[in-house]
Order: C-alpha cells, then structure tokens, then sequence
C-alpha cells in the first residue's frame, strides 16, 4: 500500500522503515531538510538499535524515500502524522502548532477515499477538531495512537503490544466509514493482524486517551516507587529488594520500578503535564491531581542526585572532579529530551563541580545543548582523576561492563553515586568504594 509519513523524528522515521520493511510503498516527509538528507542517503539521523537496517533496506528495494515536498504525499492510499507535540513554552499544554501545520499542508494533496492516520500524542479532542476539514477532501481522518519505547522502536513498532485505531463512530459503534477505515487500518499493519495482535477499534477521543492514560500510568508507576525510595531513605529500607517483592504479584508486575533519577525524555514529562492541563479545561483537573504529585516526586530525585554527591563530597563539589556516566534520558538512545542526566550534570558544574560527562551515543547532543560541560568518548579516559562518579544513564558499558576493581585504579576518589540503583552495590564495596544509591543502605 502507498503511504506517506509526515514528521520523521524518533516516531516517524522508524514508522516510514519500518513500513517500508513490511512490504508498504513509504515517503517520508519533513520540514527539517538536514533530517530529510540524511534520511534520503540511509543515515539514520539518530541512534535507534536497529533502523539503520531497515533503512538502508527499503532505500535499497525502493520502497522508501524522503522528501520535504508535502506534493509527494499525494497519490499515498494511508498518510500518517507523526510530528511533534511539544509542551507549550511557559505553560503544560501541548503545543498542536506542528499538528495543525502538517495536517494544513497535507489537505490539498489529498484524494477522496484516503486515510489520515494521527500518531502524534495529542490532547483528547483533537480529532474531532480536525476531523471535518479532512472530510471536506472526502478522506477519513483516524487516530492510531503509537506506544514504541525509543531504543526498542523498530520491534515495537513491527510487534506492537497492541493497535488501537479510533475511527468515526456513533453511540459508540464505528459508522459505516469507520469501519472501513478500520478495515484499512488492519491492511496497513498486516503482519501484527497476522500474529493475532490485539486491535482494538474505537472512537476518536477513547484511542486519544489510551494513549495519554499508557504514559501516565507508567509515569505514576515510576514516581511511585520513588516515593518509596524516599521512605526508604529515611528508615535504612532498600528500595530495589522492595520493588522485586511486591513486583512478584502479578497485578504490579516488576517492570518500571526502577527507582533512581527517575524519568525523562520527549514523551512522559510533557505528556502528563499536558493531560493534567487539558483535564482542567475540561473541568476535571482534580481527577488527574495526582499527575502533579508525581511530576513533583519526579523531579525531587534529580535534586537528590545532586545533594547525594555534594554530601559524599564533603559539602561541597567546587573544584572536585566529577564523571557523570550517561548523558541519553535512558540506555539504547542518544536522545537527550529533558533527560535526567544531563539536568544533573548541569546542576553539579552550576555548583562549581568539573563535570567530565560521557556517553555511548549522545555526546554530540549533549555537547550542542550543553557547551559548558566537558565530553569525553571513552569512559575509562572520564574516569581519570575523578573525585566521584555518578551513574546516571544505565547503559551496559558500566552497569555490566565496568569492573569496579579496574574503575578503582582510575579515580582519585572511590565515591559512587548509583542515580539508577543499577550497579552491584557489595561488588563495589567490596573494591573498596563508598558505594551511595537511591533508597538504598
Ligand atoms: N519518540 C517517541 O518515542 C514517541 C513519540 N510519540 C509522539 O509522536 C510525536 C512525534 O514525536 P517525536 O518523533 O519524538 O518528535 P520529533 O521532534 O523527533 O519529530 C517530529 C518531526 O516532525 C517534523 N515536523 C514538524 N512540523 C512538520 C510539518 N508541518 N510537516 C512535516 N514535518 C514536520 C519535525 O521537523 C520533526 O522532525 C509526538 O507527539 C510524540 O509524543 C509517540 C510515541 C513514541
Ligand atoms: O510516548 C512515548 O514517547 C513513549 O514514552 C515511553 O517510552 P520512552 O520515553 O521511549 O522510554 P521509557 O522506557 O518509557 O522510559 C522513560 C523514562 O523513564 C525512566 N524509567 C523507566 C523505567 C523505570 O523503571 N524507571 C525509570 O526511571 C527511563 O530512564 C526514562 O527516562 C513509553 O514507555 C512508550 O510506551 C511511549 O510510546
């Protein structure tokens, strides 16, 4: 099936590869031409495991390309929208300028019978909103709501949990063009339908708030455990033996309660700020109160991170060297989207510490957004003469890779600050470090 992709960022680019990579015929298309030249030539303008190859792949068969020319959508039977949706400078709502431009720009090069299919997080409601205008050309507009986690995306986009499309309904049954489609939905991701992957069909505003309710679940799911890393703080619990223990009940399930520094990225942060703004348009802000609670909780364990080190430190990190270890919001991206560890390695140099930062993928991000910090590729050369170490992005090459015994040889100071409780604490101990994690003794 021939479809376009407008927006190719982390959503959109691996969504047009991996398309392509199941057997569509894709064009992507963006606004930033920097994006769209790379793309165009297989570079694969971020790090996602994975993408490169299915890039490379369906530039190769023909099957993908990349443009910037909105014309080039036209003739495409499905055109999805996957642009950003930022927050709001100086306010929680999300910012629908990209959504509203892409769509504007997509309505004259669509043909009657077409699917415009959202991806894009949006506040409910939104659909409604644009629903008409796609009308007018005589296509459908559907919101197929994506849920890849960045460094997984291509396998979750190709083996997604579940699909969900909301289509034109009434009294809570697809009309006659929505089930079609629906129908046509179903084509489009036909190796998931193939793998009886759940495809739930709804309507406009259901589909929106799957989506915002996901992240904010899993966002609630991670402030909470760190609620409990602060009790356990003050009364000598450890945290991570408690989160295996009550993750053994099926109902909770152990994944996303890992406490530590907590979460970040271009998704969770923004998108529970904007479900509590939209729920108080709707006169409903107090039914999403606890949102606020858990953006707080969030962001207290980046100051802890900080205060753990300047206390290890002897009260203060002015002119002590400090090695953060990640600079990426989470292993497997170099994405640094309101990333936790680099907000932490930026309080720590504005406390007068030599910050000395490295990561596996997202130094040229951090360098450009973050000048004043100094960068070091190779991890054993960011450890040298350290006075403390701080992990902060758990990716293997310390979390598994780093010996503490060796590690000991490098530093001056054997200070550890654990930011996501990933390492082997007595292990550590053991090589004769002072070993300090979150909500851990
Ligand atoms: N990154 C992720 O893991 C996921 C993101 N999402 C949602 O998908 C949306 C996109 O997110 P990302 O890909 O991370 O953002 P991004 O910022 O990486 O990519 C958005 C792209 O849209 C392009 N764009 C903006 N206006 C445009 C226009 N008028 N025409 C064509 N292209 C335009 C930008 O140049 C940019 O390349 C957001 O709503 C996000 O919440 C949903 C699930 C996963
Ligand atoms: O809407 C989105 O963009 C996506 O947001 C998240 O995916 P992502 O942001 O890529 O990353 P996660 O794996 O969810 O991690 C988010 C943050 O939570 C942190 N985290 C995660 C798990 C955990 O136990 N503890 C914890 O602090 C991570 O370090 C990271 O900073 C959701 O998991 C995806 O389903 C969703 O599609």
């Amino acid at each position: 099936m021939r479809m376009s992709v407008i927006g190719c960022g982390y959503l959109g680019a691996v969504h047009a590869a991996a398309m392509a990579s199941i057997g569509h015929d894709v064009v992507g298309i963006d606004v930033d031409a920097t994006k769209i030249a790379s793309l165009s030539v297989g570079d694969a303008p971020f790090f996602e495991p994975g993408l490169q190859e299915i890039l490379t792949e369906g530039i190769r068969s023909g099957r993908l390309r990349f443009t910037t020319d909105m014309a080039a959508a036209h003739g495409a039977a499905v055109h999805f929208i996957g642009v950003g949706t930022p927050q709001l400078k100086g306010g929680d709502a999300a910012d629908l300028t990209y959504v509203d431009a892409a769509v504007a720009a997509l309505l004259p090069h669509l043909s009657p019978g077409d699917l415009v299919a959202g991806k894009s997080t949006v506040p409910v409601g939104t659909a409604t909103r644009l629903a008409p205008s796609v009308a007018e050309r005589g296509a459908t507009l559907v919101w197929n709501p994506e849920f890849l986690r960045e460094g997984w995306a291509v396998q979750d986009t190709i083996d997604p949990d579940r699909l969900v499309a909301g289509v034109p309904s009434a009294d809570g049954e697809p009309t006659e063009e929505g089930a079609r489609a629906a129908a046509i939905l179903r084509e489009v991701y036909h190796t998931a339908v193939a793998k009886d992957t759940p495809f739930l069909v709804t309507d406009y505003a259901t589909a929106e708030l799957v989506k915002v309710a996901a992240n904010a679940f899993l966002a609630t799911k991670i402030s909470f455990i760190n609620a409990m890393a602060e009790i356990a703080e003050v009364t000598g619990a450890d945290v991570t033996q408690l989160a295996d223990a009550i993750g053994h009940d099926a109902r909770i399930g152990r994944r996303f309660l890992g406490a530590g520094i907590g979460f970040g990225g271009g998704c969770l942060p923004k998108d529970i700020r904007a479900f509590s703004a939209r729920a108080e348009e709707l006169g409903r802000g107090e039914s999403v109160g606890f949102l606020r609670e858990v953006d707080a909780i969030n962001l207290r364990r980046r100051s802890r991170a900080v205060e753990l080190v300047v206390d290890a430190l002897g009260g203060t990190v002015h002119g002590k060297k400090i090695t953060v270890l990640g600079a990426s919001f989470k292993p497997h991206s170099d994405d640094i989207r309101d990333s936790p560890a680099l907000d932490v390695a930026v309080r720590l140099h504005g406390l007068g510490g030599d910050v000395v930062v490295t990561d596996p993928a997202a130094l040229a991000n951090a360098r450009r957004a973050h000048p004043q910090l100094t960068y070091v590729d190779e991890r054993d050369e960011a450890l040298g003469d350290a006075d403390a170490v701080i992990v902060v992005t758990e990716w293997d090459q310390w979390r598994r890779e780093l010996d503490p015994a060796h590690a000991a040889t490098l530093v001056r100071g054997r200070v550890v600050i654990d930011g996501r409780n990933c390492l082997d604490a007595a292990a550590w101990r053991a090589a004769g470090w002072q070993y300090f994690g979150m909500g851990r003794p």
